[in-house]
């Protein structure tokens, strides 16, 4: 399947805020209220703004008219499907239109687009929708940002009626418009009647901004275009910190990325190599060092000034022979660790990789966080706490960042697991990240980073940025050794290291490519920093 976004061009190569339903109709009320346009205009843009959006994506449906099934929904939705309809027919194309529910009950927009469209051509029953030959192009206008509860069974029907329709042309493309119908936009989850299969598209394209529901969980649409409508737009600056209530999505474009990464990477003109920091990797016993070894290299590779392994003393003859610009000191538990951190210039810690659960690892981990360390903390880390999550979070402070995967995740925040209904990954991470007073990287192809300020971001490996080869053996103890690499000169917010690690995690995934195993990562940050410009 081809994955891609494309964001309109008043926002290209900026962050972007994601939205949610309420924050999406409070954008278009203040435009309207303000005078600046009506609902009804509004309407007629996105109509016209999808179909010139599909058209550039499917080049061959712009050569010449095609035939077309519009499904219309009952609310504004549907509307915006109207138009849709109105603007293929101008086209010369030949379009069949099915409506859902009761016209008298529309808002007055929607019934005065299905009027203007009554003008040419009929509304048909839904039920109908599976009769006739298979079109080029089906139009899910059933459903968008209003959807509360589970689509109806019919809906469904129709939609995969038409899907399978007989005819002699090959495939039939999905457009959603705004959303898959079904889609909730605040959390991702996709509401059918139980047993029905999930409606999907081929391209959806979405209003003034993508919301937070595209790009959580697996996407029902294999693309993603956002057209501008005319309302104002707040690019997000990915240097400053997110507006409080907002999710900004890490998406820049090449310059803008070196604009961001310039202030974030520890390697600038005029700094030594102290200034650059010095990240110390705690590692496990005899056979157990590779995690931690291949986070080492990540945090030297992305800039800290100075890495030092520490290993039980059992383990430095193994570890000696696999290291060579990375510094390796033997390390008694937490009492050795406590006589290391004597030395002020080490100045961030990542724990976990390969740590062990138990006992030693928890007091390991309160010892590093008591000695007020910029610290990472990953899975063993996190793991050793799952029976008492309150000790660990009595001793994190807000230069600590947490990097669970969402089973490392519920064990700590059991409440907030996935799962849980009505509870989003964003609104989970954030929650989490308030409780424990420290930044959250709750990991996954949407990655959220919060941080216990109220920030939060998302790092999406979806659409064209997917990069499903990243799901590979020890990617987790690369990103921590990023962070921590990044966390060690100590210029930037623990908030912002984790979201630049993770943006460059999911970058050099992609251009290293399928095939991909941990240990490339590291070394594929080279060639990208140079891509960038930096
Ligand atoms: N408000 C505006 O000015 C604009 C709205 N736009 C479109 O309007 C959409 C939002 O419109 P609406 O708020 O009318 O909502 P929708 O069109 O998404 O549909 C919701 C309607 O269906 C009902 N409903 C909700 N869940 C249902 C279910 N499971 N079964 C049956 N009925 C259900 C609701 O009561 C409401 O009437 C956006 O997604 C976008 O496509 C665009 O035209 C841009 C401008
Ligand atoms: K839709």
């Amino acid at each position: 399947m081809h994955h891609a976004t494309e964001i309109s061009e008043t926002e290209s190569g900026l962050a972007m805020e994601l939205l949610t339903a309420a924050q999406m109709r409070a954008a278009e009320e203040a435009a309207m209220s303000a005078g600046k346009v009506s609902g009804l205009q509004l309407m007629e843009r996105a109509g016209r703004g999808s179909v010139d959006a599909a058209l550039s994506h499917w080049p061959d449906l712009a050569e010449g008219p095609h035939h077309a099934v519009v499904l219309c929904g009952p609310g504004n939705n549907g509307g915006d499907g109207y138009v849709v309809a109105r603007r293929l027919l101008d086209a010369g194309w030949r379009v069949e239109v099915f409506g859902l529910g009761d016209a008298a009950k529309a808002s007055p927009d929607a019934r005065r687009m299905r009027a203007l469209w009554e003008a040419a051509g009929p509304v048909q029953d839904l039920r109908e929708a599976g009769q006739g030959d298979r079109p080029d192009l089906l139009v899910d206008a059933l459903f968008g940002t209003g959807l509360s509860r589970s689509i109806p069974q019919e809906a469904v029907t129709a939609w995969h009626a038409v899907r399978t329709r007989a005819g002699v042309t090959g495939q039939v493309r999905c457009l959603a418009l705004d959303c898959v119908s079904g889609l909730d936009c605040d959390n991702g989850q996709m509401l059918v009647p139980e047993g029905a299969d999930a409606l999907s598209a081929d391209l959806t394209v979405t209003y003034h901004a993508a919301k937070r529901g595209h790009f959580l969980k697996t996407p029902p649409s294999a693309a993603l275009k956002v057209v501008d409508i005319g309302l104002e737009a707040h690019p997000a600056s990915l240097t400053a910190m997110p507006r409080p209530g907002y999710l900004r999505l890490l998406d820049p474009g090449r310059v803008e990325a070196r604009r961001w990464l310039e202030d974030i990477l520890p390697v600038a003109p005029g700094h030594h190599k102290y200034d650059r920091g010095h990240t110390l990797v705690l590692g496990g016993g005899p056979g157990k060092g590779g995690a931690a070894r291949m986070a080492a290299r990540a945090a030297l590779r992305i800039g800290a000034g100075l890495v030092t392994l520490g290993v039980p003393p059992a383990a430095v003859q193994e570890n000696a022979a696999r290291l060579d610009a990375i510094m390796l000191k033997p390390l008694r538990g937490a009492e050795g660790l406590a006589e290391m951190l004597e030395d002020g210039r080490l100045s961030a810690i990542v724990l976990g990789p390969g740590l062990g659960l138990g006992e030693e690892t928890r007091q390991i981990v309160r010892t590093a966080l008591g000695a007020n360390r910029r610290s990472v903390l990953d899975a063993d880390a996190l793991s050793s706490f799952q029976d008492d999550p309150d000790a660990l979070f009595a001793t994190l402070h807000d230069q600590a960042v947490l990097t669970p995967h969402e089973g490392e995740f519920a064990r700590l925040f059991p409440d907030l697991a996935h799962g849980k209904r009505d509870v989003s990954k964003v609104e989970a991470a954030a929650l989490a990240a308030e409780r424990a007073g420290a930044t959250i990287l709750l990991k996954g192809p949407d990655t959220v980073i919060a941080s216990p300020a109220g920030a939060v971001s998302l790092n999406a490996a979806l659409y064209e940025r997917a990069a499903p080869w990243l799901g590979t053996a020890g990617a987790g103890d690369v990103l921590a050794g990023m962070i921590g690499g990044l966390l060690a000169s100590g210029r930037i917010a623990p908030h912002l290291a984790a979201e630049a690690a993770a943006w460059l995690h999911v970058e050099a995934a992609r251009s290293f490519g399928p095939g991909l195993i941990a240990e490339d990562l590291p070394e594929e940050l080279p060639k990208l920093f140079r891509e960038i410009g930096l």
